[in-house]
């Protein structure tokens, strides 16, 4: 390519940038109007609801429809997100908690369903973003619920049972892990690698294959191992990406997951319920009579009515010994008539039922 070509292209795309600049400054523009208009419309007492989930899936659904390329669907609603996540900080401020410390997986969960405008807050247990939540001290929370390796994450499940949270959304995450070092590690003396018990187990086949002889330690998140593994010369990591920038650690292995496909899934909490958007999901938590033929019955409902259940998962109750609840996640809204139907139906034959919440579909 010439340089007089080169020149020409750049010409053109400070001329794109100007307009692009122009567009997006108005739309927020519009941002600012809506937050107006949200304002000058409420009745008396009522608190202003900034956040629309359900109108920000039905934006970036709209985006990936009439994406045309050379940029792929998942990068061009990724940019959309930020803008949005801009957007909406004008209007209003969001206040995120996470599972923390700064640099795990949960907080980059939260960063690609709320965008970067947020101000996020890193705790140090699952209990806690719950409780953070529960006291108004931030708007939402985001916490990890099941891994297509490990299967469950029961304390977020066992903290539904003890706070009343609405589930407002979705996201999941695909998790890459590496092995990482620090500047001084001696990598042919590594005697101990930290690392969340979850992720040593996503990567046990590979442990046992590379390192077989040295000592497994579970600490209480990814990012925790990395910062740890900062001031040790003898000691690894399990973590990824973001904790690897963050504590400035190098990979001695990359992607070291036993299954290519590890992904996680995480939920939003908070306490806005979130209005249908005609592709949405349902979690629920049922506690059955201890008979026979108790979940049958249970799932009976679901099925005569053509409803897709997406997992179901058991857990002690804590109210009894020997007694379980059922957490249930399905398509669809519990405003829908149908699934209110099931509802009221199940209803008659649980010990208990509580909806967590309806959100739309994950997008992103
Ligand atoms: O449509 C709204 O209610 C808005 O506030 C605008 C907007 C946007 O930027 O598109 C911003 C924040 C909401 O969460 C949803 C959408």
């Amino acid at each position: 390519m010439s340089e007089q070509e080169l020149k020409a292209l750049r010409v053109r795309i400070d001329s794109l940038d100007e307009k692009v600049l122009e567009l997006i400054s108005e739309r927020a523009r519009c941002a600012q109007e809506v937050a107006r208009v949200k304002l000058a419309s409420l009745a008396e007492g009522e608190v202003p609801v900034f956040y629309r989930p359900e109108r920000e899936a039905q934006v970036l659904k709209r985006v990936m429809e009439r994406n045309k390329g050379p940029l792929g669907n998942e990068e061009m609603a990724r940019l959309f997100r930020e803008i949005m996540s801009s957007c909406l900080a004008l209007e209003q401020p969001l206040k995120v908690a996470y599972l923390g410390p700064e640099g795990t997986f949960t907080q980059a969960a939260a960063m690609k369903h709320f965008g970067h405008a947020v101000i996020s807050k890193p705790m140090a247990a699952i209990d806690e973003v719950f409780r953070e939540v529960a006291a108004g001290a931030v708007n939402f929370g985001v916490v990890p619920v099941e891994n297509s390796t490990e299967g469950a994450v029961n304390h977020t499940l066992d903290s539904f049972l003890e706070h009343d949270m609405v589930i407002c959304g979705e996201v999941e995450l695909r998790i890459h892990h590496h092995l990482l070092v620090g500047e001084n590690t001696k990598t042919d003396s590594i005697s101990r690698i930290y690392s969340h018990a979850q992720s040593l187990a996503q990567c046990r086949k590979w442990l046992d294959a590379h390192y077989p002889n040295v000592e497994r330690v579970a600490v209480s998140s990814n990012a925790e191992a990395a910062k740890r593994v900062k001031g040790e010369w003898n000691s690894a990591a399990i973590a990824g990406d973001m904790a690897a920038g963050l504590y400035g650690l190098t990979r001695l292995a990359e992607k070291i997951e036993d299954r290519p496909d590890n992904s996680t899934r995480f939920l939003m909490i908070g306490n806005q319920e979130v209005p249908p958007t005609g592709d949405d999901k349902t979690s629920i938590i049922v506690s059955m009579s201890n008979k026979p033929g108790a979940l049958h019955e249970l799932l009976v409902p679901f099925h005569d009515n053509g409803i897709d259940l997406t997992r179901i998962e058991t857990r002690p109750s804590r109210s009894g010994k020997w007694t379980y609840v059922f957490f249930i996640d399905f398509v669809g809204h519990h405003r829908d008539p149908l699934v209110k139907g099931v509802l009221e139906k199940i209803s008659q034959e649980a010990v208990a039922l509580k909806v967590l919440g309806s959100y739309p579909k994950a997008v992103l």
